[in-house]
């Protein structure tokens, strides 16, 4: 079980799925990483509930996800990931670490994103709408195979994959679950704006 260039040793992957979308695409060439963050507040409920944000602006429009971006000279990716999280929506938390993953895309020949993905159980402040995210609580039961069945939120939305990144359902049920994970994820962009999978990758690591 090998995993894709980029993604660091495998020695303590227990358990991976690697999958392409048709045709034998091999993975895309890159020579370095730019470092980002992603961040997800799991509130533990029951019923659980998790904060994405729906993006109103640049990469990722339209689509939710967590609060991150890129971390900045002079920053851990912990600390860009608590500051993006303030930036964003307003509020702070202890961030734990749970993921890496590398995305790569057509169009951007020379680099990966790296992204650190944190999540935290509680949070302090008040939630806000930024100019980038407009914050938005979603049912975080679980039909994973992973996972013990759970009881939906009576009042939210379950998460909203198809208006997410693709890779997200992959990899956003580990996060929920607490099991550490690593992956790659490498994008076609052949439509201004639109990004499909060609081939991914997840991995997930012993504890
Ligand atoms: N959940 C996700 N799934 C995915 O496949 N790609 C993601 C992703 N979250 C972010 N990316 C990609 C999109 C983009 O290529 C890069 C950085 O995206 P972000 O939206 O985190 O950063 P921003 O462009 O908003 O950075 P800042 O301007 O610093 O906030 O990572």
């Amino acid at each position: 079980m090998s995993p894709p260039p980029g993604v660091f040793d495998d020695s303590n992957v227990v358990q991976y799925i690697e999958t392409s979308s048709g045709g034998d695409h091999v993975w895309l060439p890159f020579t370095s990483k730019k470092l980002y963050t992603n961040a997800f507040i799991v509130s533990p409920g029951p019923p659980r509930k998790i904060l994405l944000g729906y993006k109103k602006r640049g990469f990722g429009a339209h689509l939710y996800n967590g609060f991150g971006g890129k971390v900045e000279d002079g920053e851990s990716p912990g600390q860009a990931a608590l500051r993006e999280l303030k930036e964003e929506c307003g509020v702070e938390a202890r961030l734990n670490h749970c993921g890496t993953l590398l995305f790569v895309t057509t169009g951007e020949p020379e680099w990966a994103f790296q992204i650190e993905l944190y999540r935290a159980d509680a949070y302090s402040g008040t939630l806000i709408e930024s100019e980038e995210m407009r914050p938005e609580w979603f049912s975080a039961h679980d039909d994973h195979p992973l996972e013990i069945p759970e009881i939906p939120h009576p009042s939210l939305r379950p998460i909203p994959y198809d208006s997410m990144w693709p890779d997200d359902v992959h990899w956003l049920p580990l996060l929920l679950a607490n099991r550490p994970f690593v992956g790659r994820a490498d994008f076609v962009n052949d439509t201004p704006g639109k990004y499909n999978m060609l081939r991914w990758w997840f991995g997930v690591l012993s504890t």
